[in-house]
Protein backbone atom coordinates (compact mmCIF):
# COMPACT_ATOMS: atom_id res chain seq x y z
CA UNK A 1 0.00 0.00 0.00
CA UNK A 2 1.13 3.18 -0.60
CA UNK A 3 2.75 5.75 1.93
CA UNK A 4 -0.19 8.62 1.39
CA UNK A 5 -2.86 5.60 1.34
CA UNK A 6 -1.68 4.69 4.65
CA UNK A 7 -1.70 7.80 5.77
CA UNK A 8 -5.20 8.67 4.93
CA UNK A 9 -6.48 5.52 6.31
CA UNK A 10 -4.67 5.79 9.45
CA UNK A 11 -6.32 9.41 9.46
CA UNK A 12 -9.82 8.02 8.56
CA UNK A 13 -9.26 5.93 11.35
CA UNK A 14 -8.09 8.67 13.98
CA UNK A 15 -11.37 11.12 13.01
CA UNK A 16 -13.65 8.35 13.14
CA UNK A 17 -12.31 7.63 16.85
CA UNK A 18 -12.56 11.10 17.67
CA UNK A 19 -15.87 11.46 16.38
CA UNK A 20 -17.27 8.80 19.00
CA UNK A 21 -15.73 10.98 21.72
CA UNK A 22 -17.99 13.73 21.68
CA UNK A 23 -21.92 13.08 20.96
CA UNK A 24 -23.06 14.07 17.50
CA UNK A 25 -26.72 14.78 15.64
CA UNK A 26 -27.46 11.84 14.08
CA UNK A 27 -26.49 11.76 10.16
CA UNK A 28 -29.13 12.16 7.59
CA UNK A 29 -29.60 8.73 5.57
CA UNK A 30 -28.28 6.37 8.42
CA UNK A 31 -30.07 3.34 8.80
CA UNK A 32 -28.53 2.78 12.60
CA UNK A 33 -27.82 6.41 14.62
CA UNK A 34 -26.00 6.41 18.14
CA UNK A 35 -25.55 9.59 19.63
CA UNK A 36 -23.89 10.16 23.07
CA UNK A 37 -25.91 6.66 23.73
CA UNK A 38 -25.15 5.99 27.76
CA UNK A 39 -26.65 3.20 29.48
CA UNK A 40 -26.38 2.71 32.95
CA UNK A 41 -27.54 -0.99 35.17
CA UNK A 42 -26.64 0.82 38.34
CA UNK A 43 -25.84 4.19 39.96
CA UNK A 44 -21.92 3.07 39.43
CA UNK A 45 -21.34 1.18 36.54
CA UNK A 46 -21.68 2.06 32.96
CA UNK A 47 -22.43 -0.42 30.53
CA UNK A 48 -22.51 2.02 27.82
CA UNK A 49 -20.81 5.87 28.14
CA UNK A 50 -21.87 8.06 25.56
CA UNK A 51 -21.36 6.48 22.67
CA UNK A 52 -21.96 7.89 19.09
CA UNK A 53 -21.80 6.15 15.74
CA UNK A 54 -23.69 6.01 12.91
CA UNK A 55 -24.42 2.61 9.74
CA UNK A 56 -25.16 3.53 6.65
CA UNK A 57 -27.58 1.39 4.30
CA UNK A 58 -26.13 -1.62 2.51
CA UNK A 59 -22.96 -1.65 5.39
CA UNK A 60 -21.83 -5.02 6.53
CA UNK A 61 -20.13 -3.86 10.41
CA UNK A 62 -18.71 -5.75 13.19
CA UNK A 63 -19.09 -4.71 16.92
CA UNK A 64 -16.38 -6.31 18.98
CA UNK A 65 -14.66 -6.15 22.15
CA UNK A 66 -13.77 -7.98 24.74
CA UNK A 67 -16.85 -9.91 27.05
CA UNK A 68 -18.42 -6.72 29.30
CA UNK A 69 -17.59 -4.10 26.94
CA UNK A 70 -21.12 -3.57 25.98
CA UNK A 71 -21.60 -5.91 22.63
CA UNK A 72 -25.17 -7.02 23.57
CA UNK A 73 -26.70 -4.14 25.65
CA UNK A 74 -25.78 -1.89 22.53
CA UNK A 75 -28.07 -4.47 20.37
CA UNK A 76 -30.52 -5.04 23.52
CA UNK A 77 -30.92 -1.29 23.26
CA UNK A 78 -31.35 -1.68 19.79
CA UNK A 79 -34.49 -4.14 19.73
CA UNK A 80 -35.81 -2.06 22.84
CA UNK A 81 -35.41 -4.91 25.21
CA UNK A 82 -33.57 -2.10 26.80
CA UNK A 83 -33.97 2.16 27.36
CA UNK A 84 -30.52 4.39 27.05
CA UNK A 85 -30.27 6.10 30.01
CA UNK A 86 -29.44 8.81 28.13
CA UNK A 87 -28.75 9.97 24.43
CA UNK A 88 -30.31 9.22 21.50
CA UNK A 89 -30.75 6.07 19.01
CA UNK A 90 -32.42 6.03 16.05
CA UNK A 91 -32.98 3.53 13.39
CA UNK A 92 -34.52 4.55 9.58
CA UNK A 93 -34.53 7.88 11.21
CA UNK A 94 -37.03 7.32 14.02
CA UNK A 95 -36.06 7.98 17.50
CA UNK A 96 -36.49 4.62 19.61
CA UNK A 97 -37.23 6.55 22.31
CA UNK A 98 -40.28 7.72 20.48
CA UNK A 99 -42.18 4.47 20.15
CA UNK A 100 -44.64 3.43 22.75
CA UNK A 101 -44.97 0.12 24.13
CA UNK A 102 -47.42 -0.68 22.25
CA UNK A 103 -45.70 -0.19 19.45
CA UNK A 104 -42.60 -2.31 19.81
CA UNK A 105 -43.67 -5.51 17.88
CA UNK A 106 -44.20 -3.52 15.13
CA UNK A 107 -41.17 -1.76 15.01
CA UNK A 108 -39.22 -5.10 15.75
CA UNK A 109 -41.22 -6.64 12.83
CA UNK A 110 -38.98 -4.57 9.86
CA UNK A 111 -35.64 -5.56 11.76
CA UNK A 112 -33.84 -9.10 11.43
CA UNK A 113 -32.69 -10.57 15.05
CA UNK A 114 -30.63 -13.49 15.18
CA UNK A 115 -29.19 -14.57 19.03
CA UNK A 116 -26.47 -17.34 19.67
CA UNK A 117 -29.17 -19.75 20.94
CA UNK A 118 -31.89 -19.77 18.01
CA UNK A 119 -34.60 -19.06 19.47
CA UNK A 120 -36.41 -21.69 17.55
CA UNK A 121 -39.57 -22.80 18.61
CA UNK A 122 -38.71 -26.63 19.50
CA UNK A 123 -42.93 -28.41 18.47
CA UNK A 124 -42.44 -27.12 14.71
CA UNK A 125 -40.39 -28.40 11.99
CA UNK A 126 -38.27 -26.15 9.87
CA UNK A 127 -40.89 -24.86 7.38
CA UNK A 128 -43.92 -23.94 10.08
CA UNK A 129 -40.52 -22.10 12.07
CA UNK A 130 -40.28 -19.93 9.27
CA UNK A 131 -43.56 -19.79 8.40
CA UNK A 132 -44.81 -18.98 11.36
CA UNK A 133 -42.68 -15.16 11.12
CA UNK A 134 -44.61 -14.42 8.14
CA UNK A 135 -48.08 -15.45 9.94
CA UNK A 136 -47.25 -12.98 12.49
CA UNK A 137 -46.89 -10.01 10.44
CA UNK A 138 -50.16 -11.26 8.98
CA UNK A 139 -48.55 -12.82 6.00
CA UNK A 140 -51.40 -15.26 4.48
CA UNK A 141 -50.64 -18.91 2.67
CA UNK A 142 -50.12 -17.81 -0.80
CA UNK A 143 -47.63 -15.78 1.14
CA UNK A 144 -46.34 -18.38 2.93
CA UNK A 145 -46.24 -20.69 -0.17
CA UNK A 146 -44.19 -18.42 -2.56
CA UNK A 147 -41.51 -16.84 0.40
CA UNK A 148 -41.09 -20.08 2.59
CA UNK A 149 -39.32 -22.48 -0.09
CA UNK A 150 -37.31 -19.81 -1.49
CA UNK A 151 -35.93 -18.79 1.96
CA UNK A 152 -35.35 -22.36 2.85
CA UNK A 153 -33.64 -22.71 -0.70
CA UNK A 154 -31.11 -19.70 0.45
CA UNK A 155 -30.22 -21.13 3.37
CA UNK A 156 -29.43 -24.19 2.00
CA UNK A 157 -32.16 -26.57 4.13
CA UNK A 158 -34.49 -27.46 1.36
CA UNK A 159 -34.13 -30.93 2.46
CA UNK A 160 -34.78 -30.73 6.20
CA UNK A 161 -38.17 -28.77 5.71
CA UNK A 162 -40.01 -31.50 7.80
CA UNK A 163 -37.30 -32.02 10.88
CA UNK A 164 -37.98 -30.33 13.99
CA UNK A 165 -35.09 -28.12 15.44
CA UNK A 166 -33.60 -31.04 18.03
CA UNK A 167 -33.42 -33.30 14.56
CA UNK A 168 -30.45 -30.68 13.11
CA UNK A 169 -27.17 -29.79 14.23
CA UNK A 170 -25.92 -26.17 15.95
CA UNK A 171 -25.11 -24.85 12.34
CA UNK A 172 -28.60 -26.10 10.86
CA UNK A 173 -30.38 -24.68 13.33
CA UNK A 174 -28.83 -21.02 13.07
CA UNK A 175 -29.34 -21.10 9.31
CA UNK A 176 -33.13 -21.84 10.04
CA UNK A 177 -32.98 -18.78 12.63
CA UNK A 178 -31.62 -16.41 9.99
CA UNK A 179 -34.55 -17.87 7.32
CA UNK A 180 -37.14 -16.72 9.70
CA UNK A 181 -35.46 -13.49 10.40
CA UNK A 182 -34.79 -12.51 6.84
CA UNK A 183 -37.97 -14.16 5.52
CA UNK A 184 -39.43 -10.61 5.75
CA UNK A 185 -36.68 -9.35 3.89
CA UNK A 186 -35.62 -6.46 6.16
CA UNK A 187 -33.82 -3.76 5.65
CA UNK A 188 -31.49 -4.23 8.37
CA UNK A 189 -30.71 -7.57 10.12
CA UNK A 190 -28.90 -7.59 13.63
CA UNK A 191 -26.75 -10.58 15.31
CA UNK A 192 -25.74 -11.10 18.60
CA UNK A 193 -23.07 -13.99 19.05
CA UNK A 194 -24.33 -15.52 15.27
CA UNK A 195 -21.76 -18.52 15.54
CA UNK A 196 -21.07 -18.40 19.14
CA UNK A 197 -21.93 -21.89 19.59
CA UNK A 198 -20.64 -23.23 16.11
CA UNK A 199 -17.59 -24.68 15.24
CA UNK A 200 -15.01 -22.75 12.68
CA UNK A 201 -16.27 -24.01 9.80
CA UNK A 202 -19.97 -24.08 10.09
CA UNK A 203 -19.21 -20.61 11.27
CA UNK A 204 -17.81 -20.04 8.07
CA UNK A 205 -20.86 -20.65 5.91
CA UNK A 206 -23.06 -18.95 8.84
CA UNK A 207 -21.03 -15.81 7.93
CA UNK A 208 -21.25 -16.38 4.02
CA UNK A 209 -25.02 -16.99 4.36
CA UNK A 210 -25.00 -13.11 6.37
CA UNK A 211 -22.62 -12.06 3.69
CA UNK A 212 -24.96 -13.01 0.90
CA UNK A 213 -28.00 -11.53 2.73
CA UNK A 214 -25.98 -8.14 2.87
CA UNK A 215 -25.58 -8.39 -1.00
CA UNK A 216 -28.99 -8.13 -1.23
CA UNK A 217 -28.96 -4.49 -0.19
CA UNK A 218 -29.95 -5.72 4.11
CA UNK A 219 -27.53 -3.52 6.14
CA UNK A 220 -26.01 -6.01 8.57
CA UNK A 221 -24.86 -5.44 12.66
CA UNK A 222 -23.13 -8.62 13.52
CA UNK A 223 -21.96 -8.35 17.53
CA UNK A 224 -19.45 -11.29 17.91
CA UNK A 225 -16.29 -12.73 19.81
CA UNK A 226 -15.39 -14.57 16.75
CA UNK A 227 -11.98 -13.39 15.42
CA UNK A 228 -11.61 -15.59 12.54
CA UNK A 229 -14.63 -14.68 10.73
CA UNK A 230 -14.03 -10.83 11.13
CA UNK A 231 -10.28 -11.33 10.15
CA UNK A 232 -12.38 -13.29 7.19
CA UNK A 233 -14.40 -11.04 6.02
CA UNK A 234 -12.52 -7.67 6.59
CA UNK A 235 -14.85 -5.13 7.12
CA UNK A 236 -16.08 -2.06 9.08
CA UNK A 237 -15.36 -3.11 13.00
CA UNK A 238 -16.63 -0.72 15.56
CA UNK A 239 -14.44 -1.60 18.80
CA UNK A 240 -16.18 -0.90 22.40
CA UNK A 241 -14.09 -1.36 25.27
CA UNK A 242 -15.64 -0.60 28.96
CA UNK A 243 -18.73 0.48 27.28
CA UNK A 244 -16.92 3.17 24.91
CA UNK A 245 -15.46 3.19 21.25
CA UNK A 246 -11.65 2.77 20.87
CA UNK A 247 -11.82 2.00 17.10
CA UNK A 248 -14.14 2.81 14.17
CA UNK A 249 -12.08 1.37 10.79
CA UNK A 250 -13.03 0.43 7.37
CA UNK A 251 -11.99 -2.94 6.35
CA UNK A 252 -10.53 -4.00 9.60
CA UNK A 253 -9.61 -6.80 11.12
CA UNK A 254 -10.38 -8.07 14.75
CA UNK A 255 -7.58 -6.64 16.20
CA UNK A 256 -6.50 -3.44 15.63
CA UNK A 257 -2.91 -2.34 14.18
CA UNK A 258 -0.44 -1.61 16.79
CA UNK A 259 -0.82 2.06 15.54
CA UNK A 260 -4.37 2.16 15.75
CA UNK A 261 -4.29 0.97 19.37
CA UNK A 262 -1.49 3.11 20.90
CA UNK A 263 -3.88 6.03 19.49
CA UNK A 264 -7.12 4.69 21.05
CA UNK A 265 -4.97 4.08 24.26
CA UNK A 266 -3.61 7.75 23.81
CA UNK A 267 -7.71 9.06 23.46
CA UNK A 268 -9.14 6.72 26.41
CA UNK A 269 -6.47 8.52 28.87
CA UNK A 270 -7.67 11.67 27.40
CA UNK A 271 -11.01 11.32 27.52
CA UNK A 272 -10.37 10.47 31.45
N1 LIG B 1 -28.92 -6.98 33.44
C1 LIG B 1 -27.77 -6.45 33.88
N2 LIG B 1 -27.69 -5.92 35.11
C2 LIG B 1 -26.54 -5.36 35.56
N3 LIG B 1 -25.42 -5.26 34.83
C3 LIG B 1 -25.45 -5.76 33.58
C4 LIG B 1 -26.62 -6.40 33.05
N4 LIG B 1 -26.35 -6.79 31.78
C5 LIG B 1 -25.07 -6.45 31.54
N5 LIG B 1 -24.53 -5.84 32.62
C6 LIG B 1 -23.15 -5.30 32.73
O1 LIG B 1 -22.97 -4.37 31.67
C7 LIG B 1 -21.66 -4.49 31.11
C8 LIG B 1 -21.78 -4.79 29.60
O2 LIG B 1 -22.38 -6.07 29.42
P1 LIG B 1 -22.75 -6.67 28.00
O3 LIG B 1 -23.50 -7.93 28.23
O4 LIG B 1 -23.39 -5.62 27.18
O5 LIG B 1 -21.29 -6.97 27.43
P2 LIG B 1 -20.85 -7.86 26.18
O6 LIG B 1 -19.78 -7.09 25.49
O7 LIG B 1 -22.04 -8.23 25.36
O8 LIG B 1 -20.26 -9.14 26.89
P3 LIG B 1 -20.24 -10.66 26.34
O9 LIG B 1 -19.37 -10.65 25.13
O10 LIG B 1 -19.66 -11.44 27.49
O11 LIG B 1 -21.66 -11.05 26.04
C9 LIG B 1 -20.97 -5.60 31.91
O12 LIG B 1 -20.20 -4.98 32.90
C10 LIG B 1 -22.11 -6.39 32.51
O13 LIG B 1 -21.73 -6.95 33.74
Amino acid sequence: MAATERHLRRRRSREGAHRTAAPHPPATGAVISFSGVEKRYSATDSALDGISFDIFPGEFVFLVGHSGSGKSTAMKLLIKELEPTAGEIRVAGRDLQKIPRPRVPYYRRNLGVIFQDYKLLPNRTVYENVAYALQVTGGGRREIRDKVPDILRLTGLSTKLHNYPDQLSGGEQQRVAIARAFVNHPPLLIADEPTGNLDPETSIGIMQLLYRINQTGTTVLVATHDVSMVDKMRRRVIELSEGRIVRDEQSAAYAAAESTREFAIRMRSAQG
